[in-house]
């Protein structure tokens, strides 16, 4: 460990790790713990997990944690309306990186499905394959970009308010002209409230982004990430 955990805001703590390998086996020892108490307590557990470059190590890692992972449901926290074998597909990265292994008997679900003919149909299809499950989620690991989106809560998409709604559906469309690809996003509402919420983040720019958003933790809307402040979150970062 780099630094001791200490606390940014009320409820949430820092924890800075000398290397990416070492963050990732102590994030992924936590979430196993926590997706085994729920499997142990009600026979399944709900993970969300975000996209991009950053959780690949902590994929790898998590994937060779010891769990029945049949009993494990992971979904992503968002995804990019582009074609299913598409390397900016979330789902893509996460099948494999994630499902290998003995986690291959995990289930996936898409947020957007090969016969899907546009977004809106995806986010409507999608949150009602999200209704059955059990809320709130068990674990949720979130991502953060330089301009403090996460998931695919952006500062500049349209449909931010609405996304960090109470009244959202779970999967919501978002048109960031930040962008290249419309995306789509679980709703603030359902990223809340895992008994784990971690934020995982790496490098300077993020460092710097991250302690951006701490200084005014009240104004969503330029950095959607501080949403998650409101709620118990674990931070952890590497260069
Ligand atoms: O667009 C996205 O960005 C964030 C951060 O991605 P990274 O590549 O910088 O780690 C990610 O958390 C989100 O899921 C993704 O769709």
């Amino acid at each position: 460990m780099k630094t001791p955990e200490h606390t940014l805001l009320p409820g949430v703590a820092f924890c800075a790790w000398n290397d990416s390998e070492t963050l990732a086996r102590d994030l992924a020892g936590q979430v196993a713990d926590r997706l085994r108490q729920s499997i142990e307590t009600r026979g399944g557990a709900l993970m969300v997990v975000s996209g991009g470059q950053t959780p690949v190590d902590f994929f790898r890692v998590l994937s060779g944690q010891a769990l029945p992972w049949e009993k494990v449901t992971i979904l992503p926290s968002d995804e990019r309306w582009v074609p299913a074998d598409s390397d900016q597909r979330n789902s893509r990265l996460i099948r494999r990186n994630l499902l290998q292994g003995a986690a291959a008997s995990s289930r996936l679900i898409d947020l957007v499905e090969t016969d899907d003919q546009s977004p809106e149909q995806s986010a409507e299809r999608a949150s009602d394959r999200l209704y059955p499950l059990h809320w709130p989620a068990d674990v949720v690991v979130l991502g953060m970009g330089e301009d403090g989106h996460t998931a695919s809560l952006f500062p500049d998409a349209p449909e931010l308010a609405f996304a960090l709604s109470a009244d959202a559906p779970s999967v919501v469309v978002t048109t960031p002209p930040s962008q290249s690809t419309v995306r789509l996003t679980l709703s603030a509402r359902v990223l809340s409230g895992a008994a784990l919420t971690a934020l995982l983040i790496r490098g300077e720019g993020k460092r710097v982004a991250l302690e951006e958003a701490v200084s005014a933790p009240l104004a969503i809307g330029p950095m959607p990430v501080r949403y998650f402040f409101q709620q118990p979150l674990r931070v952890v970062w590497s260069p």
